[in-house]
């Protein structure tokens, strides 16, 4: 069955995210939605990156659809969670636990290649039944050579400490991204284009 595209401007969507970028992404693609960060405890049950990365954005959606059901059942809804990690040859890098993790993360992307998996979930509450839906999307990306003075004025900069890998795309650490394969959102945190289609085939 084709999904109709009205849900994303008529019914309720609801993003089970607390990250900033997220909301952004949504907004620029002209989706309105409200926020609901989800309060799960992220289970990981793997160390492969793309099935860590729909696992747990499963479970942010998961427990925000049940909270939302409960608290407001009347109209359908959509929700939409993610989790994005960074891996280094197979590895997965999460967010750094402090300023030290931040710097030995940063020091082993430093003049490599990495990728960056974001892992979608969307569920869907329509006439009493629910629908599930989860994929993800890799980025290759390219850093230059980073010196150890210029990583430790980055994590100075206070950006590494919420993010993926320790590093924001989107932020100061642009000026060390040589290149990327694969889609720029994604990094951010929200592959919005492969969100969107996803949707529109549902
Ligand atoms: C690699 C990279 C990650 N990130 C961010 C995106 C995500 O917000 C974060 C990874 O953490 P996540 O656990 O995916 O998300 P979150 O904790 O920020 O939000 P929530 O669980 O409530 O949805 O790293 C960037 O902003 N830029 C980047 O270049």
């Amino acid at each position: 069955m084709r999904f109709d595209l009205s849900p994303l401007t008529s019914k309720e969507v609801i993003l089970a995210s607390a990250s900033p970028r997220r909301t952004e992404l949504l907004k620029q693609a002209g989706i309105e939605h409200v926020i609901m960060p989800s309060e799960c405890e992220e289970i990981i049950k793997s160390n492969i990156p793309q099935d860590v990365v729909q696992e747990l954005a499963g479970q942010k959606a998961w427990e925000v659809y049940q909270r939302y059901l409960r608290e407001h059942r009347t109209e359908d809804f959509l929700v939409i969670g993610a989790d994005t990690v960074v891996a280094l040859d197979g590895k997965i890098l999460g967010k750094p636990k402090d300023e030290t993790d931040a710097f030995g993360m940063l020091s082993l992307l430093q003049g490599r290649e990495h990728q960056v998996y974001t892992g979608v979930s969307l569920i869907r509450y329509e006439d009493g039944a629910v629908l599930r839906k989860s994929f993800y999307e890799c980025s290759n990306v390219q850093v230059y050579p980073v010196s150890e003075k210029e990583i430790y004025e980055y994590i100075a900069s206070g950006e590494p400490l919420d993010k993926a890998g320790a590093y924001g795309i989107q932020g100061r650490f642009a000026v060390h991204i040589r290149g990327i394969e694969g889609d720029y959102n994604n990094i951010v945190g929200l592959p919005i284009a492969r969100i969107y289609h996803e949707i529109k085939v549902w």
